[in-house]
Formats: C-alpha cells, sequence, structure tokens
C-alpha cells in the first residue's frame, strides 16, 4: 500500500535533483534515485549535487537511494527525470516494482526515440490503469534550485491528481498550476528544444534580433499547427509549456538546446559542442520526431526540418538559413490556424 504523500524522485540529473529538493523543501517525504550510486552516496554525504548542480545546499530531509526497488517502494508517487532515450527502459523496470496504487509523473521532455510516441503514450502501455501526470514549462533547473521564481503546469486525464502533484510541488516561489492536455503540454515541451537550436544557431552566426524574433514566432507557428494536427489545445501551447517553455529556451543561455545552436551558428562541429556542454541535449533526438510527426500529418514545419537537417549534417547552417528565406513568399496564415481541419 503506497502513501499518497510520498514522492520517488527518478534520475539525479539537474532536474531531478531540484525537483526533488523543491519537494523536499515543501515537507514531502522524498527519495531521490540515480542509476550512480557512488554519486548518489557522494551527494548524501555532502548534500551536494557537484556535477549537475554545483551550489545548490540539499535539504537534509532528502533521502537517496540507489536500489530502485526501495525509492519506489510505498511510494504515492514516481516522478521520473530521466532523458527520453531512457524512459521507456525505466518504465520496464518499473512494471514489476510498483506498488498497485503508485501513481505515476515524469518530466521528461521529448518523445519515444525513433518511433515519435509521446511519452505518456509510452506510460499508457507499460504501465496501464495509473493516474498519469507530466510536469513541464519554462523552469530553468539552476533557477529553480536558487529558490528563484518560476511557474510550471501540471497536466493530466486525472484532476485529482493534477491538483494533488500540483500541490506537492506549489511554494512561495514556485507555481505550479494545473491542466488537462497532456498530448498538447507534452508538445510544447518537446518542440521548443528544437527550436530552440534554431534560433541558437541565428545568433550564434550574429543574425542580430529581428532574426531571432522572427524565428521564434514562426516556431510558435509550426507548434500550434502541429499541436492542431494532433488534437492539442492550442491555448495549452499558447501557455507555460509552449510559448512559456519557447520564449525561454530561445532566448536563455542556460538552455542547453540554445546553446547547442549557438555553437552549431559559430562553426563548433556537433559530437564537440555535445561533449562541451556535458548534459543532456534532447534536441539532438527530437528533432527527427518532430519532423517523422509532422510527415505522418502532412505537414511541412520548415525550422524544424532545417534544425533537423543541421544536426544531422545534411546542410551547413548557412545553407539551412539560405533555404528558410528562400521560400516562397505567401501569406502569414494561409488557413485559419484555429479553424477545424
Ligand atoms: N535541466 C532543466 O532545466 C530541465 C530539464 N528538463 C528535462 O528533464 C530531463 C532530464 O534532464 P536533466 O536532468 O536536465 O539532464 P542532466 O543531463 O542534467 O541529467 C541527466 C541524468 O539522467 C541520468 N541518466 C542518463 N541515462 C540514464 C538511464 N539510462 N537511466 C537512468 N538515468 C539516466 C544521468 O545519469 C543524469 O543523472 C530531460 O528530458 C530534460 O529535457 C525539463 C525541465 C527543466
Ligand atoms: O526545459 C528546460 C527549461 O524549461 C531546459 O532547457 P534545456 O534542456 O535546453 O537546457
Amino acid at each position: 500500500m503506497a502513501e499518497a504523500s510520498t514522492l520517488a524522485v527518478l534520475g539525479a540529473g539537474s532536474w531531478g535533483t531540484a525537483l526533488a529538493a523543491l519537494a523536499a523543501r515543501n515537507g514531502t517525504p522524498t527519495r531521490l534515485w540515480g542509476r550512480d550510486a557512488r554519486a548518489l552516496a557522494e551527494m548524501a554525504s555532502s548534500r551536494r549535487n557537484q556535477r549537475y548542480l554545483p551550489g545548490l545546499a540539499l535539504p537534509e530531509s532528502l533521502v537517496y537511494e540507489s536500489d530502485l526497488a526501495a525509492a519506489v517502494r510505498g511510494a504515492g508517487v514516481v516522478l521520473i527525470v530521466v532523458p527520453s532515450h531512457a524512459f521507456a527502459s525505466i518504465l520496464d523496470e518499473l512494471a514489476p516494482l510498483l506498488d498497485a496504487d503508485t501513481a505515476i509523473a515524469w518530466a521528461t521532455k521529448g518523445f519515444e526515440p525513433g518511433t515519435g510516441r509521446f511519452l505518456h503514450e509510452l506510460v499508457a502501455e507499460k504501465l496501464p490503469g495509473r493516474p498519469a501526470a507530466v510536469i513541464t514549462g519554462p523552469s530553468f533547473a539552476k533557477e529553480v534550485a536558487a529558490g528563484m521564481p518560476s511557474a510550471v503546469t501540471v497536466h493530466s486525464e486525472d484532476a485529482s491528481f493534477a491538483q494533488h502533484l500540483a500541490s506537492m510541488l506549489h511554494a512561495p516561489d514556485f507555481r505550479a498550476y494545473s491542466g488537462n492536455d497532456v498530448l498538447g503540454a507534452e508538445l510544447g515541451g518537446a518542440m521548443k528544444n528544437v527550436l530552440a537550436v534554431a534560433t541558437g544557431v541565428a545568433d550564434g552566426m550574429e543574425l542580430g534580433l529581428n532574426a531571432r524574433a522572427g524565428l521564434i514566432t514562426r516556431g510558435m507557428n509550426e507548434m500550434l499547427r502541429l499541436g492542431v494536427a494532433l488534437g492539442a489545445r492550442p491555448e495549452t501551447l499558447m501557455g507555460l509549456s509552449g510559448l512559456g517553455d519557447l520564449v525561454l529556451t530561445c532566448t536563455g543561455d542556460l538552455s542547453r538546446n540554445r546553446r547547442l545552436g549557438l555553437a552549431l551558428g559559430k562553426g563548433v562541429a556537433i559530437d564537440e559542442a555535445v561533449r562541451q556542454i556535458g548534459q543532456v541535449v534532447e534536441s539532438v533526438l527530437t528533432a527527427d520526431e518532430v519532423v517523422r510527426l509532422a510527415t505522418k500529418h502532412g505537414l511541412d514545419l520548415p525550422i524544424s526540418a532545417g534544425v533537423r537537417a543541421v544536426l544531422h549534417g545534411e546542410v551547413t547552417p548557412v545553407e539551412g538559413l539560405k533555404a528558410l528565406m528562400g521560400r516562397e513568399q505567401k501569406p502569414e496564415y494561409p488557413k485559419g490556424l484555429f479553424e477545424p481541419r
């Protein structure tokens, strides 16, 4: 029997650590699991995550657990914060370990690599019949960890679970809204990483502020078009999970996806840029999946496709820009965006 108020956070990188620290500071009994037992032991003794969040003093009440079964045993909510490429395999590991009444949440942004499946689809397939929610929105781990004001949103088909999870996180400096458009919330969080590479490339090439604003706006248009085709609600995409995170990631140098774009725009090779960043850069996998989904729905998303082509080395940033600027002149909205298709 799970204890509803107990939280197990899986993934001891920057975002998992920041969320676990936030919940623990809020008085939620919280365990943090990571795959690296040595790093966890070091965190337990120093109360710091030196590699991912240097400078943050972790709350005394936070418990570290390197055994996955022990970490999730009796937890009311299991919150997954591993990179998207590890998401499906952690669900498989969890399936035999969870109590019948444990709910699932995730703060991972991305899709299943190679299939374009949404993370909520993986959860429904591998851990069916449980309350499930995504936590997303404009939230750099470093700022949340430092107690700087932030706002996120928690979406679930189960309104009471969304509310329960939002109140576990909500704090004087951390607003947690709730909603019920899981697909829309996930799409915004995934796509903004790809679009952040585009503005990063433009800024790395020193193309100017007009280019940046143009890319953000036309990127938002791509998010809305794909979202509407997939059944997301436009207001979700215009909210924290879409526009909010798009603006943050396209303009804030704390973004690893933006920093990848900046490096590519300056001529650094992709492998070297990813190595220098030293943390997960979701766009490298997500760009393929955005283009896969767009193709499936007959949509042309030139910025996302351009980012995918640059990431694969199929075109240089200069060629990508030329292709974008050289597209045919046309109305800003050829079809009413919000009209039913
Ligand atoms: N850092 C941030 O500000 C935010 C990150 N996110 C999302 O959270 C997710 C995790 O990102 P970060 O924590 O930032 O990444 P990170 O690079 O800081 O840490 C990744 C963590 O995942 C672990 N990991 C990697 N492969 C694993 C596997 N197979 N099994 C278990 N653990 C594994 C690593 O050991 C590391 O602890 C990403 O989807 C990211 O987009 C969402 C919002 C904010
Ligand atoms: O998702 C994030 C902020 O909301 C973090 O963005 P990056 O993964 O680009 O660093």
